[in-house]
């Protein structure tokens, strides 16, 4: 049979794949099925139809899986933030470990190495210590909302994106992945940005001020700073916001103010104002102290980043007085967590914010062996002087630059300890890795619970 777009199907789903999505196969096309699980039996329309796969969406539910739960969240199944929470957490563990062996596999061509089953997170609900919120002009309607339309003010959303999209925001007023003093906040800076005279910005026209609001949470001392983005400076706009803040929330210990006219979807200003209180917070992972501001970056599950470290530490294999080089290292946690057993440990960051926050939380924590350099690893790699014992690799999710591999080749440490939050790229440069290395094994850790997003640290040692 050749599937044709438009057509309705019957399909049971057989597994899911990176991105989400459920698969099947009809006649030896795979089609995937957004918004199902293994296990289910749909009716599907197919939406998409390309030479090599299919797109279907589900029109009805014929016999759902067992490994369905009900989602606890009213904006499942329509908000981008986490897609996967009609799935049992159990199951989620077993897809994403699956998907990392997978990838390493397909996308790699890496046979036989070591995946051990994924490392669930304490918490599922409330466990992400940031959220990014987006204003818009234009509020993205609900299904339940799109009935009572004429009752509903469209002109101003703070939320959540539609799944895929960068311009439609669900207007949200609580969600599960943050606490609920976070909530709260979210609720109080929704209110007054929605009453303002100025306009929130319009993710097409790229015209507004309010562009998001972004609350970060420290588990250890159960503080908050708010950070509010905005087109340009207006502090007689902004400044009443941070004194509510502050007033109706005494946890909010810092509040700063970026601005930003870059059309760029990216909540990180050009420059900073600090509106109330401090411009960080403090928070810990294990026994370290470690300053946040709000443009560096630091693992938003906070409690389950102690047991990334732990699998790190574990295996870098430390035997005393090595010389650690830490590519992208942030605000300094994986230096700082290093710095009892190593000799030295240099760190390259590209966030100059980062770095300052990476030096300060060295002093604080009284570590007196690690130093950082700020920059572009593709340029400042080459300002290493002296070959690394252990090298230990955290980058964004796009992965590393294909140069910058070649140049870790170039550097050829004994070690390698490879954290990725992107399990394709991972294996992407694992392959380009395995020329000189062996990979001895992939723990995945779940960092983002009820996302398809699995975290995995690779064990890499020279040939
Ligand atoms: C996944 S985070 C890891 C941070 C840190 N290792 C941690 O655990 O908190 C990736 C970091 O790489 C930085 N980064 C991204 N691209 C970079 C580049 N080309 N050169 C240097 N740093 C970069 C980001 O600013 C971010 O801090």
């Amino acid at each position: 049979m050749s599937v044709k777009k438009g057509q309705i199907l019957n399909l049971s789903i057989e597994k899911t794949i990176f991105g989400g999505q459920g698969l099947c196969r009809v006649d030896g096309l795979a089609v995937f099925v957004e918004k199902t699980a293994p296990g289910d039996k749909v009716k599907a329309r197919i939406i998409r139809k390309k030479k090599s796969f299919a797109l279907a969406r589900v029109e009805e539910i014929l016999e759902p899986s067992p490994v369905r739960v009900q989602a606890p969240c009213p904006y499942s199944g329509m908000c981008g933030g986490c897609k996967w929470q009609f799935i049992d957490y159990e199951k989620q563990l077993e897809y994403k470990g699956q998907q990392v062996a997978e990838s390493l596999h397909h996308i790699g061509g890496l046979e036989n190495v070591p995946v051990h089953p994924v490392l669930g997170s304490e918490l599922i609900y409330g466990y992400r210590n940031k959220m990014e919120f987006s204003c818009s002009d234009h509020r993205w309607l609900l299904p339940d909302e799109i009935a009572r339309e004429e009752e509903v003010d469209r002109s101003f959303a703070l939320g959540l994106h539609v799944p895929g999209t960068f311009h439609k925001v669900m207007d949200i007023e609580k969600c599960l992945l943050q606490t609920e003093d976070a909530n709260g906040i979210l609720q109080t800076v929704h209110a007054y940005m929605k009453e303002s005279p100025l306009p929130a910005y319009g993710l097409k026209s790229h015209e507004g001020f309010w562009r998001f609001a972004v609350i970060r949470h420290s588990v250890a001392r159960d503080e908050y700073l708010v950070n509010i983005v905005t087109s340009w400076e207006e502090l007689p706009a902004v400044q009443p916001l941070a004194d509510a803040l502050a007033e109706k929330f005494p946890k909010v210990k810092a509040i700063v103010n970026n601005i930003t006219n870059r059309k760029s979807g990216v909540a990180v200003g050009d420059t900073e104002i600090c509106l109330k209180g401090r411009d960080y917070i403090m928070d810990s992972i294990g026994p370290w102290e470690y300053r946040v501001s709000a443009n560096s970056f630091f693992q938003t599950n906070t409690r389950q980043a102690k047991n990334l470290y732990q699998t790190m530490e574990d295996y870098a294999d430390l035997k005393g007085g090595e010389r650690v080089l830490d590519l992208y290292s942030g605000a300094g946690t994986i230096p700082i967590w290093l710095s009892p057993k190593a000799g030295e440990v240099l760190g390259i960051e590209i966030v100059d914010v980062a770095v300052a926050d990476a030096r300060d939380n060295c002093e604080r924590n009284k570590v007196d062996n690690c130093t950082f350099l700020v920059g572009d690893i593709l340029e400042t790699l080459d300002e290493v002087e002296h070959k690394p014992d252990v090298l230990v690799i955290d980058p964004p999710r796009s992965g590393m630059h294909g140069k910058v591999v070649k140049k870790v080749l170039a550097m050829a440490p004994p070690k390698m300890v490879y954290i990725s939050c992107n399990p394709t790229t991972l294996a992407r440069d694992l392959e380009l890795l395995s020329e000189t290395y062996s990979v001895e094994e992939v723990q995945p850790i779940d960092m983002f619970p009820h996302t398809h997003h699995i975290e995995a640290v690779a064990r890499l040692v020279k040939k």
